[in-house]
C-alpha cells in the first residue's frame, strides 16, 4: 500500500507538471505508469480514444452487488504559481491552483489499496479531464463512457477546501455546489481616432455600462433569501490608448444554487445585453454555456449514509458545511447517477484559485483512510 510518503511523491510530480483542460497528455501518462505498478489482478484499465486524457479503471469485485463509482478530475487552471515551492509548477503560466494534484493522488491511493485487497463490489475509477472548462463529466457522459459494467449504481468524489482543517472531510445533504453559467459577451461598434469619438462607436464605454449594469442584477432581480454570483474574470478591448476601440469581449461565470437562480441570471444577462445594443447603437452577442455544470445536488439517502459513517468514524473530524459557490461539473454526473461529493479539508490561507494556494498535504493520506474505510463500509451494507 502506498504510504504517505510515496503520495507526497505523487503529489508532488503531478503538482510540477499541471495542464489545462482536454490538454492533460503527461498528466494521463504518468497516472497510467503509477497505476501500471499496481498489482494488476483485479484491474482493468480502458482509455478512450475520442477523450484520450480519460482514464477508466475497473476493480473486479468479489462478490458484488453493486459498482461503486469514484471520480477525480485531472486538470489545471491558467494561473502562474507564486508558492516559491521547491516543487513549484514547471509548466508555465499553468497550476493547480485548485488542488486536483491533490484530488489524483487520494484517488490513487485509494485505487492503490483495493488492487491489493480486493473489493466485495465493483468499482469504477473515473480520472476526468477537463473540470475546469470543457465540461469534461458531460462529455465522458455523452461518449458513452459509463455503459455496461462502466456504469456505477452510485457515484463519489470530491473537492478539496482550503478553509476546512487537514484531512477532515466535510459534506451537506442536498446542494453542495453551485450550477454555472460561462458567459461570453462580445460587443460591436466602431473604432476611430482618440480625438474624434463623434466619428466612432466606443465599446469601451458600452462594455463597462455593460457590466455596471449586471451589477444591478444580484442587488434588484433575485429573490435576497437565495443566492447568485456573477463575475466577470476577463475583459480585453482596444490595442493602444489613443485608438477609440470598436470591439470589446467580456467573459465571466454565473452561479445559482438552483437551475431556476441560474436560469433567471442568464436571460437577464441576455436583456441587459440587448438593452446596450439598443443604446449603444451596437452589436451585443451574448452568449451562455452551462455545458454540465449543473448544481451538485447529493442523493439524500446515500449522502445520509456518508454523512453517519463519517460522523460516528472517531478517526474522522466531520463538519457539516454549508452550500458553497464553487462550480463541478461532477454536477451532471450527480444528475445522471445518485451518488456524493464532499469536502476534503486542506487548511490554507490561500483560497482556491489563488497563485499562492499551497493545500496541507497531511490531508492526503487522511483523506485516502477515510474514503476507503467509507467505500468499505458501503460494500458491506445492503
Ligand atoms: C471547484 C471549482 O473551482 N470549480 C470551478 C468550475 C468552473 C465552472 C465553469 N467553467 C465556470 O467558470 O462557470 C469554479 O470556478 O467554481
Amino acid at each position: 500500500m502506498l504510504d504517505s510518503k510515496a503520495l507526497i511523491e505523487i503529489r508532488r510530480h503531478l503538482h510540477q507538471f499541471p495542464e489545462l483542460a482536454l490538454k492533460e497528455y503527461a498528466t494521463s501518462k504518468y497516472i497510467r505508469h503509477i497505476i501500471g505498478n499496481f498489482k494488476q489482478e483485479y484491474l482493468e484499465i480502458r482509455t478512450i480514444e475520442q477523450l484520450p486524457t480519460a482514464t477508466l479503471v475497473y476493480v473486479k469485485g468479489s462478490n458484488p452487488k453493486r459498482t461503486i463509482g469514484y471520480r477525480c478530475d485531472i486538470d489545471a487552471l491558467p494561473v502562474t504559481e507564486k508558492t516559491g515551492l521547491d516543487y513549484q509548477s514547471k509548466n508555465d503560466g499553468c497550476m493547480h491552483a485548485c488542488g486536483h494534484d491533490i484530488h489524483m493522488t487520494v484517488a490513487l491511493g485509494i485505487l492503490n489499496y483495493f488492487s491489493e485487497h480486493q473489493p466485495k463490489d465493483n468499482l469504477v475509477f473515473f480520472f476526468q479531464p477537463a473540470e475546469e472548462s470543457e465540461n469534461g463529466g458531460k462529455l465522458a457522459y455523452e461518449l458513452g463512457v459509463f455503459e455496461g459494467k462502466w456504469c456505477p449504481d452510485e457515484f463519489y468524489g470530491l473537492h478539496d477546501n482550503p478553509q476546512l482543517p487537514a484531512g477532515s472531510i466535510g459534506c451537506r445533504l442536498g446542494t453542495l455546489f453551485a450550477g454555472t453559467t460561462e458567459v461570453n459577451v462580445t460587443l460591436k461598434g466602431k473604432g476611430g481616432h482618440a480625438a474624434y469619438p463623434q466619428l466612432a462607436n466606443d465599446m469601451v464605454v458600452a462594455a463597462s455600462e455593460y457590466i455596471n449594469q449586471v451589477q444591478t442584477v444580484v442587488s434588484r432581480s433575485i429573490d435576497p433569501i437565495q443566492s447568485g454570483v456573477i463575475t466577470f474574470g476577463k475583459l480585453s478591448a482596444g490595442t493602444i490608448r489613443n485608438v477609440i476601440a470598436g470591439e470589446a469581449r467580456i467573459e465571466g461565470t454565473i452561479r445559482g444554487l438552483t437551475q431556476t437562480m441560474i436560469e433567471k441570471i442568464d436571460s437577464r444577462l441576455k436583456a441587459i445585453g440587448q438593452g446596450i445594443a439598443i443604446s449603444f447603437g451596437c452589436e451585443v452577442e451574448v452568449e451562455l454555456n452551462q455545458g454540465g455544470y449543473l448544481p451538485v445536488e447529493n442523493n439524500p439517502e446515500l449522502t445520509k449514509k456518508f454523512i453517519d459513517f463519517m460522523q460516528n468514524n472517531n478517526q474522522v473530524d466531520f463538519i457539516e458545511t454549508a452550500p458553497a459557490m464553487t462550480g463541478e461539473d461532477f454536477g451532471y454526473l450527480l444528475h445522471k447517477f445518485p451518488g456524493t461529493m464532499f469536502w476534503l479539508g486542506v487548511e490554507d490561507s490561500s483560497q482556491l484559485h489563488s497563485d499562492t494556494f499551497t493545500p496541507k498535504e497531511a490531508s492526503i493520506s487522511k483523506g485516502v483512510k477515510a474514503i476507503i474505510q467509507f467505500i468499505e463500509f458501503r460494500m458491506s451494507n445492503k
